[in-house]
């Protein structure tokens, strides 16, 4: 179905219950630097939750963590109230990483690329339903037409889209996503604001993150900002203003955390759950 074809619902506002993603005193030591302290959070039930930050904060190794894909060296994490590990149910969670892993050679077409969102621990075959709903994950984020495509040939930006399709097609309960619109054009973006909205209104939780809120503002209902691997700001979003609230402000540009804590290489090996 396509993304332009429902109308938006009103968000649901977060539900009690036991919280969808909880960290307790997480730390994350990488290449023996600490890159994360003491970080103390929980998202509750159909919370929409931005991580924000400056380039080296910490935001993309929190999400690794959080998902089990880099090790923690202190706290807990729990996800649908389960302990970090085989017993989280993963089926429930989308994540979209900030870009396609080994991005050069994968020998596979956008569509398959999505349908292997729907593989998850030890489910090893797809679905019979599999292309069916890859394909329309395809295009909600506009790329029906690229379905046949290798991913390699794609651009940058049709590559995120294939990533946001991936995440989608499991239709996720927790939707995790790093950086999810940079690169992306202008009406795409918005395109995919729309379809995470709806995705918020049906019940999911939502964590992401975010330079800037960008098109994300209106749907964004608390913040957690780090700085230097620590949570510095747990509470109401920052207020879009000066060039950033301009409609036609390029959000995704880099914003340098002024004292970076050391000047270590940064590595992207991406492996999602
Ligand atoms: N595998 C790794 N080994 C060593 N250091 C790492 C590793 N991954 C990340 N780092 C370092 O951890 C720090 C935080 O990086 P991270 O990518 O989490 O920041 P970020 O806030 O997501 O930045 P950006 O906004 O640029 O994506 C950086 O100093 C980075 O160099």
């Amino acid at each position: 179905m396509s993304a332009d074809a429902q109308p938006t619902p009103a968000a649901p506002a977060p539900t009690d219950g036991p919280p969808v993603l909880e960290a307790q005193g997480l730390g994350v030591a990488l290449g023996g630097q600490q890159i994360l302290s003491g970080i103390d959070f929980a998202v509750r039930p159909g919370e929409v939750v931005a991580l924000l930050g400056a380039n080296g904060s910490g935001k993309s190794t929190l999400v690794r963590a959080l998902l089990g894909i880099v090790p923690t060296d202190a706290g807990t994490v729990r996800l649908f109230d389960k302990p970090l590990g085989n017993g989280v149910p993963w089926n429930r969670v989308g994540y979209v990483p900030q870009r396609l892993p080994a991005a050069t050679g994968v020998p596979a077409n956008a569509l398959e690329v999505v349908a292997s969102g729907l593989l998850t621990g030890r489910r090893l075959r797809p679905p019979r339903d599999a292309r069916r709903r890859a394909r329309a994950a395809l295009e909600q984020v506009g790329l029906a037409d690229k379905a046949r495509r290798p991913v390699h040939e794609l651009s940058g930006g049709q590559q995120q889209r294939v990533l946001i399709a991936r995440a989608l097609v499991r239709d996720p309960d927790l939707l995790v996503l790093d950086e999810p619109t940079s690169g992306i054009d202008i009406p795409t973006q918005q395109t995919f604001v729309d379809t995470v909205q709806r995705l918020h209104a049906g019940g999911a939780t939502i964590l992401v993150i975010l330079h800037e809120l960008g098109p994300f503002a209106p749907l964004i209902q608390r913040a957690l900002v780090l700085r230097h691997g620590r949570l510095v700001h747990d509470g109401a979003p920052p207020n879009p203003r000066d060039e950033h609230a301009a409609p036609g402000h390029q959000h995704t540009h880099p914003h340098p955390d002024p004292e970076p804590p050391n000047a270590g290489p940064t590595i992207t090996i991406e492996v999602t759950p």
